[in-house]
């Protein structure tokens, strides 16, 4: 038989277009002769539709899209995601489930063991477990279907061990193959970990593996498709390509043991750190496209590498036409910062305003200063540059429509070096999960790799990090170096380390404790921060949630 794993970008809550997007599928597969198209988990209605659950309304329009799917269901039968009512008298009135539909007729209805509910899942929430198995006969052929966390059983998940394996399950009930429908999202590593997880199953089980998983920027989410299928003995047989809209066949016969690919050629995995500019390129464009709020962005250029690289990101995500840069200069801006943006704006051949802020910074100074006038200079002059640019800014997105993107790392947003109001302003963070030294990478990276040549300028690359908010300030003069920052930031955030156990690994102790405290003092900028586009384990957000009042930090120093 020919079963075909399909990567498709759905809405959420774009019923109708969801169901425009499968029904192309399917003709395509009716016309290339597939036997069993795979799609992605909740594809019906986009991962996750969270409190839309909540609406009956939502959940009937969901019902009535199964209903089509399955009365014009025709030779080839299709395997989706979507959700089920749960018409027991208790429990949660719904399930994440597969539907398997042909000729008009349901052939089976499975529904999700293992609903993630930790980092940014929360599915407990809406979804009534399964806890029965039963294979599915297809074709004279035993196999088993189970959804995204399902095959994630125990492996390398945090904080939670579920005790039940569905697909050992279904396997020790016959089960010849292991279908997965997913709606799995991108972090670093994940496609490699992703394939360890399926050899990992492969091997013990002894059935080839078939995981079809969906593409596309929802909010903080991107899926990276990576639809892949599994031999018995745990080679890769074929994988579709990362962030792409795309399909793949496999010829399966089991009872002769066959499995091979059928076309199109199996992609190739890309290197890290192009996986991680490809996330954040379609999490900025499918972000603009879903919400339909923009087509272009606006973006202060200051001259530095955060600027830069998110100017360069979304001229990608968005065409050079839809980007417009403003530089706003004050009297503490260094030359580079004018001519270093100029130089970027040429080189990515998008549109550069200038916006003089002295003038500004003087106004507001001279209003302040029957309050301030006895006060030095401190923090709250320093914040004003980065409010006026955040106002200018704000009316020219205002004006022309273009949403205001957000330049703040994650080293950054971590330490709480950044100012509420002011350069915290947009609509979404596109770098806001990088730390500055990949900020670095990706910036080299992009030259070297991806343009090969220089078009983020060296000078921007070059230049000592700086918020130039008084005269010759450096990030260096408040913050320890990026190299020492970022590592302890990490062990921190992603690792979860206590400080002793970072201090180990080699680091002054006093400067873990110090940066320990920054992280967690300032919890209250992140919770009022734009969204981020996660790329990492431990991103800003919904998958992270701290108490903003709460005495753990202060007790345990
Ligand atoms: N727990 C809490 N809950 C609610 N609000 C809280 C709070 N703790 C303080 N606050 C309030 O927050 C305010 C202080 O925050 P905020 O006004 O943002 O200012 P603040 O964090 O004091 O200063 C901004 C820092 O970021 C640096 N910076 C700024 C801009 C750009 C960059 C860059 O390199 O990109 C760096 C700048 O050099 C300075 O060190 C105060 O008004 C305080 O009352
Ligand atoms: N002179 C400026 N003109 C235009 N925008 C500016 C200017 N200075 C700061 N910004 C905006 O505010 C953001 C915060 O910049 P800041 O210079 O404080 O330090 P940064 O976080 O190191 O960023 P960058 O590396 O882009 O300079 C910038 O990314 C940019 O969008
Ligand atoms: N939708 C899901 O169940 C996602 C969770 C799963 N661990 C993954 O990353 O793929």
């Amino acid at each position: 038989m020919i079963i075909r794993l399909e990567q498709l970008n759905p809405i959420i809550g774009d019923i109708n277009g969801n169901l425009t997007l499968i029904e192309e599928a399917i003709a395509n597969a009716e016309a290339d002769n597939v036997d069993l198209l795979v799609l992605p988990e909740l594809v019906v209605c986009g991962y996750s539709p969270m409190d839309l659950i909540e609406h009956q309304s939502f959940l009937d329009t969901v019902y009535q899209a199964n209903d089509r799917l399955k009365v014009n269901s025709r030779d080839t039968a299709v395997l989706f995601g979507t959700i089920t009512p749960n018409n027991n008298a208790t429990g949660r009135n719904c399930f994440n489930s597969a539907l398997l539909v042909q000729n008009g007729y349901k052939i089976a209805e499975v529904h999700k063991t293992l609903l993630p509910t930790y980092d940014v899942y929360d599915e407990l929430r809406y979804f009534e477990p399964n806890n029965t198995f039963e294979c599915i006969e297809f074709k004279g052929t035993k196999i088993g279907i189970t959804i995204c966390e399902d095959i994630w059983h125990n492996f390398e998940l945090p904080y939670v061990t579920y005790d039940v394996n569905p697909a050992k399950e279904l396997v020790e009930r016959g089960a010849e193959a292991i279908f997965n429908l997913s709606a799995s999202p991108y972090t670093k590593d994940k496609p490699h970990k992703r394939q360890k997880m399926l050899q990992q199953h492969a091997q013990r089980l002894g059935v080839p593996i078939f995981y079809a998983n969906q593409i596309g920027g929802n909010t903080e989410l991107v899926s990276d498709g990576d639809s892949m299928t599994i031999s018995s003995d745990a080679e890769v047989v074929g994988r579709a390509p990362l962030f792409d809209e795309a399909h793949i066949d496999f010829k399966w016969n089991p009872k002769a043991d066959m499995l091979e690919n059928v076309g199109p050629e199996p992609a190739e995995v890309s290197a890290e750190i192009a996986q991680m500019f490809n996330a954040l390129r379609l999490g900025l464009q499918d972000y603009l496209d879903k919400t339909g709020i923009a087509d272009d962005v606006v973006l202060g250029l200051s001259g530095g590498i955060d600027s830069a690289l998110v100017a360069a990101i979304a001229t990608e995500a968005l065409g050079a036409e839809n980007v417009v840069g403003i530089t706003m200069p004050s009297k503490f801006s260094s030359e580079g910062s004018v001519t270093d943006s100029e130089q970027l704006a040429h080189n990515l051949g998008i549109e550069l305003h200038e916006i003089a802020v002295k003038d500004l910074y003087d106004q507001f100074n001279v209003a302040l200063d029957p309050l301030l006038k006895d006060s030095p200079f401190g923090v709250a002059e320093e914040n004003l540059q980065p409010r006026i640019r955040g106002t200018l800014l704000m009316a020219y997105s205002n004006k022309f429509g273009n949403m205001l993107l957000n330049t703040g790392n994650k080293s950054e947003l971590a330490t709480g070096y950044c100012t509420l109001y002011g350069d915290m302003a947009g609509g979404l963070g596109v770098i806001a999960d990088l730390y500055k030294l990949e900020v670095y990478e990706m910036a080299h990276w992009l030259n070297e790799e991806y343009y090969g040549e220089e078009v983020i300028p060296s000078a921007i690359i070059n230049k000592p990090p700086s918020a130039e908010l008084r005269p010759a300030q450096k990030d260096a003069d408040s913050l320890p170096k990026y190299d020492i920052l970022d590592l302890i930031l990490e062990a921190y955030i992603e690792k979860r380390l206590s400080i002793t156990e970072i201090a180990d690994q080699g680091f002054d102790i006093d400067t873990v404790q110090e940066i320990v405290a920054l992280v967690d003092r300032n919890e209250y900028k992140r919770f009022q921060a734009v969204p981020a586009i996660k790329v990492s384990d431990k991103a800003f957000g919904s998958g992270r949630r701290w108490p903003l009042v709460q005495r753990w930090t202060s007790s345990r120093n």
